[in-house]
């Protein structure tokens, strides 16, 4: 009874409270009602309006004193994400001699751009890349989180050029400079003499494979899976023996995938979106992982043979590495075997499309292709039905395939180069950038500037249209006769990065991308079947942006046929 009692008490003070709050609001004071509805306009506009230029209106300006401009970005963002390599090579913000400051929220970060300013920032030795390779070791092939704490220590050392960071009982955990030049050893260095031969064997071999069994035309549904395939064989089976591909039959059909998507894995989709793309890179990681376990339990140092190789680790450079590595502390075999993925991709990633490119374009280029194929015969060593061979050292040397090369990646390779700045900031031509910043460098304005690719001969070939002849000169000497120059390009062709960074091997890739396309076009003649790879129109997926070479929009089906070369004496 006390209960129901108390209710109406209750509600009798509620009404009444109400009341005198109605009474108050009509008594106002006018100061109030103003102070009121500044508020109320605050947050009805200016804040919708702050979080949406902060968010939505990165800042962009340019660091040159004389010159301080702030630019909304919004239209240009607009633009720019609909077409993102045109409005690298038109917008104005690219084209200034002050590098560019973006800021959203309190992140910045800086646009390092023009090929003067390129230049000086490469010459600079205390640039490091080691933030970027960790997060990307981390994220996209499952680096440890602790293993992380090592890259910070390399990247330390990296930009104050001390000799060892660990301290000198610690030389062996110096994995970043050691690492470095082991890669160096084998790409540049003695180990190309142990590597070359046997890819150019390989290569022959898995080009070869393409033949029809009756001689007459064979048709394909992708010209780039043809030669990613016969790329990637060849390459792993230099690099790791024949055990890696024979014990995993779906690792290069998995490995294709993971180049195809990378961007997705480094953004971190996750698996239940994309259960395929996450499953094949499961599975090339716990490959390798196989792979280097067994070969480390198995391997004796009585197998090596006389060319430096043995049965389990097939070439030297992963037995050598993976010792490297084990002797780093807290180094796991799911640590190496990131490490060791993450290398295999810097070494397939960016040949395979590149070498797609560039045998698409001699291919439906008749004049191209005699020419191409006038300088390959040259090279031809005697050679078996199995197999062609080159003098690869000839071939490389040959100034058209120089040219091919040079051009394929000019209009191919899109990169976004990052660096990290040192303890006292960077100096780039007289505005500095503050200590411990990001900055990038983009391929995409340097390789698409017409006051640098389409003067003299070039000013008729506009920035997008392949023509090797931007890097072929006269002879003054002889009329009629080209050599391959790329002088005065410094800075301005930047495929490979630049400075004690630039790209180890750049060597090889050459060598994979030249070697494909003579085994190619010599071997076979090759019609495409599709009316965008015919006509020339074919496009480029953006999916790869920033990470190097793109991949056409399309499949590319085509067919070929043994050419009639055996008869003339090779
Ligand atoms: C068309 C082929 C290639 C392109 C376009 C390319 C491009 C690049 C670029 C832009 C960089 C960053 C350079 C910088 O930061 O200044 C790089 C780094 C690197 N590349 Fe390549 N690359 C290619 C082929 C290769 C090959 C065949 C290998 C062999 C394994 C390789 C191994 C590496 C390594 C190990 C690094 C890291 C170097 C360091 O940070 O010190 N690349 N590459």
């Amino acid at each position: 009874m006390a209960s129901l009692h108390s209710q109406p008490t209750a509600s009798i003070q509620v009404s009444k409270s109400l009341g005198e709050e109605a009474a108050s609001f009509t008594s106002i004071s006018p100061i109030r009602l103003v102070l009121t509805a500044i508020g109320v306009l605050f947050s009805c506009l200016v804040v919708p309006f702050w979080i949406s230029h902060t968010l939505l209106w990165p800042r962009i300006n340019y660091i040159e004193k004389e010159y301080h401009k702030l630019v909304p970005l919004t239209w240009d963002i607009l633009r720019g994400s609909s077409d993102i390599l045109n409005f690298l090579k038109t917008s104005n913000l690219f084209h200034r001699r002050a590098p560019l400051l973006a800021t959203w929220f309190n992140y910045k970060c800086y646009f390092v751009q023009g090929t003067a300013n390129i230049r000086t920032t490469f010459q600079n030795k205390s640039l490091s890349t080691f933030f970027f390779q960790g997060i990307f070791t981390h994220r996209v092939f499952l680096l440890p989180k602790e293993d992380l704490a090592l890259f910070w220590i390399e990247e330390d050392a990296d930009s104050s050029h001390q000799p060892t960071k660990h301290g000198a009982q610690e030389v062996r955990n110096d994995f970043g400079a050691r690492g470095t030049q082991h890669i160096e050893n084998l790409l540049a260095g003695e180990g190309t003499k142990r590597f070359n031969p046997r890819f150019d064997e390989h290569l022959a071999t898995n080009v070869a494979s393409l033949d029809s069994p009756d001689d007459g035309w064979e048709e394909y549904p992708d010209l780039k899976t043809v030669l990613d395939i016969a790329i990637n064989r060849s390459f792993i089976d230099t690099l790791c023996g024949p055990r890696l591909l024979s014990v995993n039959p779906t690792f290069l059909e998995d490995w294709r995938c993971v180049h195809d998507n990378i961007t997705l894995i480094f953004l971190g989709v996750p698996r239940f979106l994309f259960p395929r793309l996450i499953g094949a890179r499961d599975r090339c990681l716990h490959a390798i992982q196989e792979w280097t376990e067994w070969a480390t339990s198995n391997f004796h140092p009585d197998s090596i043979a006389e060319d430096g190789s043995d049965p389990y680790w097939g070439h030297e450079f992963f037995r050598e590495r993976t010792a490297m590595y084990i002797e780093v502390d807290k180094f796991s075999f799911k640590s190496i075997a990131a490490h060791n993925l993450g290398l295999l991709w810097g070494g397939t990633a960016n040949p395979t499309p590149a070498a797609f490119w560039a045998v698409w374009e001699i291919c439906r280029d008749p004049e191209l292709l005699r020419l191409v194929r006038e300088e390959a015969t040259d090279c031809l060593l005697p050679s078996s039905r199995d197999a062609l061979k080159f003098d690869m050292e000839k071939l490389l040397r040959k100034p058209v395939l120089q040219a091919v090369f040079a051009e394929t990646l000019r209009l191919r390779v899109h990169g976004i180069i990052p660096r990290k700045t040192p303890q006292e900031g960077v100096n780039v031509r007289g505005s500095i950038i503050p200590k411990h910043t990001l900055f990038f460098i983009n391929s995409t304005t340097q390789h698409m500037d017409p006051n640098v690719w389409c003067t003299g001969t070039a000013k008729d070939h506009p920035p997008e249209e392949f023509w090797p002849g931007r890097f072929l000169l006269e002879e003054k000497t002889s009329k009629g006769n080209f050599v391959y120059s790329i002088s005065g390009k410094s800075g301005a062709w930047v495929p490979f990065g630049g400075g004690s960074h630039m790209c180890p091997g750049r060597f090889l890739a050459r060598r994979i991308i030249t070697g494909c396309m003579a085994h190619f076009v010599t071997r076979y003649d090759c019609e495409f079947l599709s009316e965008k790879a015919a006509s020339g129109t074919l496009g480029m997926s953006l999916k790869t942006f920033g990470l190097g070479t793109l991949h056409p929009s399309e499949k590319v089906p085509f067919r070929i046929k043994v050419r009639d070369i055996w008869n003339n004496n090779v």
